[in-house]
């Protein structure tokens, strides 16, 4: 979808631009439109999937589809902090994940460390939206850079109370059942 819509960007030049991004706000508002009439969940999760197939069909390597699945993230986000959602989840990587190729765990660490040291940054949604942000899982298994961003950004954002997003990473059913049964047995 990303590539498709960039090649014809370049086809079309600037005014062109500028029609399609009138169309998408506009889309946008009507969609919101509709939405807005029916009452808003206050809560919704989702489960990132798919980037190694769209990777794949775009003849991308794994890590850039890794990278346009954190800018849908980003996109769908910022839709349900408009619609005024109060609480998102993402299941973004899972303890299982961790048996994937070493280069590939390597460059989601990586894109993960990016992303979540981004965060903090002045411009993000972050910041845009009032975005209070949890992390869920056994942080412990994730490298120790990424596992200090989470904490750093846990910290920049606890006055935050617009909206809570928690970001499930290092996380399995099975490593929960243990981990409860060892703490109540503490
Ligand atoms: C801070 C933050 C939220 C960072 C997110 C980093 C990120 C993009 C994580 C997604 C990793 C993942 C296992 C995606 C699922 O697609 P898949 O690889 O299983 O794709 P497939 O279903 O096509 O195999």
């Amino acid at each position: 979808m990303f590539c498709i819509v960039e090649s014809v960007m370049d086809k079309v030049g600037n005014r062109g631009r500028l029609f399609f991004d009138s169309l998408c706000s506009f889309q946008r508002n009507c969609i919101f439109d509709v939405l807005s009439v029916a009452p808003i969940s206050n809560h919704i999760a989702f489960i990132m999937d798919g980037n190694r197939r769209y990777a794949k069909k775009w003849n991308m390597v794994e890590s850039a589809g890794h990278r346009v699945g954190f800018l849908a993230l980003i996109l769908i986000l910022r839709y349900c902090y408009e619609l005024g959602l109060k609480y998102e989840t993402v299941y973004a990587f899972s303890i299982d994940n961790l048996k994937r190729k070493p280069e590939e765990v390597q460059a989601l660490m990586d894109l993960m460390e990016e992303k979540i040291e981004g965060l903090m940054k002045e411009e993000s949604i972050v910041n845009c939206y009032g975005v209070r942000v949890h992390f869920i899982g056994n942080l412990k298994f994730l490298n120790k850079s990424v596992m200090v961003a989470t904490e750093r950004v846990i910290v920049a954002t606890a006055n935050n109370s617009k909206v809570v997003l928690s970001i499930c990473v290092a996380y399995t059913s099975t490593d929960e059942i243990v981990n409860t049964i060892q703490r109540s047995c503490d």
